[in-house]
């Protein structure tokens, strides 16, 4: 495994999106035989290749991870046990955790990339941002030796969001308005409890949220989904890149879905034991939009021009193309100097393993093709 085109692997979180990367990348190593996977773990395990000598086996992971009695690494004992690997290291951070979001510049500085749905880096403090901006890789300045960064599932899951940004950006459109569904638990949740041709297929709001958290739409905790902020935080990100310094997700307004009698509940099980009580007020914010011929949906706004971001709940006409959603679909749309009265539109899937995972591995295609 010690070669110089040799390309080691981290892989931190093997939740829903973590097991399906790991899979796509048992399939990208017959494509790419240089590919080491040096490390996965969870929140409580971890499994470790010995330096330089056998991989982890893709085939066998989930077992031998089970099997392992080494707890999980720390950001520093990662950062330790990447940094004495050569040159081409990557760390695939599949969590959602704060700390190891935090420690992206540190793996960056070191020269190890780094690929990641994990929004946290992005939609926290503007501190952190920069933080990411300066110490990743920048053409105009390769004697820093800095890794690559790479985020596209932080948006719309595997959808070219992100890349569409960025290349938009690059190619010098001035980006003007962005707009649309950027949740895959809340797209799926009213598509089913308040579908726009008013058939009943769906259960109550309660049921469709456990429905959504069984399909690994919905975030380790649901009700980050439920009060707006995954929502925000992914507003958050496309405003950074296109230049409005938003500070974090408190700084605009971001209506919550979630009864106040249950803010203070503590855990997410409980949460969900007692949403059923509260079904009646969905209910009723539906049956106000029927009766006045629409339909409601959640939706993001981005006004580039006035540096105005908005997330909530809007009643729109039933032949509005975000009205004719379904599944988990995000729907974004950029009017930019370019696409001016249609804008240019991303549409499908939001959310899920698979999906999202998709965006991750693509991402780490990028990171191959670049450093080999
Ligand atoms: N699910 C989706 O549709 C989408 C998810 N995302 C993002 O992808 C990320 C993963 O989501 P998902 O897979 O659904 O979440 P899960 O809760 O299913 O998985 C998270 C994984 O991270 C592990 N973990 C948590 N903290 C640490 C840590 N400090 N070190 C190592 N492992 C840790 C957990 O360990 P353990 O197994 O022990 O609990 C678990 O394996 C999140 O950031 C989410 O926002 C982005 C777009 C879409
Ligand atoms: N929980 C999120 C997952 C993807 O970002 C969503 O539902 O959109
Ligand atoms: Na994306």
């Amino acid at each position: 495994m010690s070669s110089v085109n040799q390309i080691y692997i981290a892989v931190l979180g093997a939740g829903g999106v973590g097991r399906h990367f790991l899979s796509q990348l048992s399939v990208l190593s017959h494509k790419f035989p240089n590919i080491s996977l040096v490390l996965i773990s969870r929140s409580t395990k971890s499994l470790r290749a010995s330096h330089r000598t056998t991989p982890l086996s893709l085939e066998t992971w989930e077992k031998d991870l089970n099997e392992s009695t080494s707890p999980a690494l720390t950001v520093t004992q990662t950062l330790k046990f990447l940094g004495e690997l050569p040159d081409k290291r990557v760390l695939v951070d599949n969590t959602s955790s704060q700390d190891v979001a935090d420690s992206y510049p540190a793996f960056l500085k070191q020269g190890i990339s780094v690929v990641t749905p994990n929004k946290k880096a992005f939609s926290s403090t503007m501190d952190l941002w920069t933080s990411i901006q300066e110490s990743s890789y920048r053409p105009y300045a390769p004697y820093l030796s800095y890794g690559l960064m790479y985020h596209e599932s932080s948006v719309g899951a595997g959808l070219p969001i992100i890349s569409t940004l960025t290349d938009l950006i690059a190619t010098g459109d001035t980006v003007r308005r962005i707009e649309g569904v950027f949740s895959g638990t809340l797209s799926y949740l009213f598509n089913n409890f308040a579908p726009a041709d008013g058939s009943a297929k769906g259960g109550t709001w309660s049921d469709e949220v456990r429905k959504a958290k069984e399909a690994g739409f919905t975030e380790p905790d649901p009700r980050d989904d439920l009060n707006g902020v995954d929502v925000a935080r992914k507003l958050v990100i496309l405003a950074r890149m296109v230049g409005v310094p938003v500070e974090g997700t408190g700084s605009f307004p971001v209506q919550s879905l979630i009864p106040a009698e249950l803010e203070r509940v503590g855990s997410a099980e409980a949460f969900m034991e007692r949403l059923g009580e509260f079904d009646k007020r969905m209910d009723e914010v539906r049956n106000e939009a029927v009766r006045e011929g629409k339909v409601v949906r959640f939706v993001g706004r981005v006004d580039v021009e006035a540096k105005a971001l908005k997330v909530g709940l809007e009643k729109l006409d039933k032949a509005h193309p975000i009205a004719g959603l379904e599944g988990s679909d995000n729907i974004v749309s950029f009017y930019t100097e370019r696409y001016v009265d249609n804008p240019l539109v991303v549409r499908g899937a939001g959310a899920g393993g698979a999906v999202t995972a998709m965006g991750v591995t693509a991402d780490l295609i990028k990171v191959i093709q670049r450093v080999s």
